[in-house]
């Protein structure tokens, strides 16, 4: 579904991202870990056709899509921003609505499908209560939230999420990595970066690790996610504890 290959991307002289090749399947949920600074935000811009790259070749479901124009590239791929500050008081159903642009057929603008796609968004996030609210007057996890559903109202096989639940209470974070990981088992590919390497462990399939801009680790979470390998992320000791059937990563203290 997703293939990347030879990926550099440089800031001024600066480079960023190191020869990447990675390749995903369609009906997965990938964890993406990396220090601060270590190039995932870039590396999902460069996906998303956001960054300019040379040399490299990034396909989605085998279309080479830098020769995709906007509409049929946001048909085929969704992405959740780090961050989002509206700038116009739109309400938050608006806000979900505007997922579904890539369907409008032109001046008939929106059809009984798009809002019926928006309120089954809305209903899977739990966010009915807001619904009518500005985008403007929601505070920082209300925006997430509403960022998310756009993105599932969008229903493109492919959705990027840069840290989805930074901003989430403990509830929200558990309920939005379940949802991502039941879009992942109808068939999407789901790539969602987060700092709490608990919440990979938990609910993602696989796991890609950058650090430096180059490909630490990648293949399946419960290889990937390793004592050695936090430290070498992280810098410091963790165990990873282990329950009947789940495992919990705790630093050492
Ligand atoms: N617009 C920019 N201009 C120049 N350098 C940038 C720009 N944006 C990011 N960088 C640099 O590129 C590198 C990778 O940044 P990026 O945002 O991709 O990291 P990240 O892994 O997403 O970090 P974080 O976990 O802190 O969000 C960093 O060294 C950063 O300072």
């Amino acid at each position: 579904m997703l293939e990347i290959k030879n990926l550099n991307f440089y800031y001024g002289n600066n480079h960023i991202l190191k020869n990447i090749s990675f390749n995903a399947e369609s009906g997965s949920l990938w964890g993406l870990m990396g220090p601060n600074g270590s190039g995932k935000t870039t590396f999902f811009k460069c996906i998303l056709g956001l960054l300019k790259h040379t040399g490299s070749q990034i396909k989605i479901n085998h279309l080479d899509y830098e020769k995709l124009n906007t509409s049929k590239l946001a048909k085929l791929i969704s992405y959740v921003p780090q961050e989002h500050k509206p700038p116009f008081p739109f309400t938050v159903r608006e806000m979900i609505l505007m997922g579904r642009s890539p369907y409008m057929g032109g001046i008939f603008g929106l059809k009984k499908e798009d809002y019926i796609e928006a309120e089954k968004a809305i209903e899977m996030v739990n966010i009915a209560d807001i619904s009518d609210k500005p985008v403007t007057a929601l505070s920082g996890g209300q925006r997430q939230l509403t960022l998310i559903a756009r993105s599932i109202a969008q229903n493109a096989p492919v959705m990027i999420l840069d840290e989805p639940t930074s901003a989430l209470d403990f509830n929200n974070q558990i309920t939005i990595w379940k949802i991502l990981k039941k879009l992942a088992e109808t068939g999407k590919l789901i790539i969602a970066c987060s700092h709490d390497p608990n919440h990979i462990l938990w609910f993602a399939e696989n796991t890609l690790v950058i650090k430096n801009g180059e490909i630490l680790a990648n293949g399946k979470t419960d290889d990937v996610i390793t004592n050695s390998l936090l430290k070498e992320i992280y810098g410091i000791e963790y165990n990873i504890l282990h329950n009947d059937n789940s495992k919990i990563i705790q630093p050492v203290l």
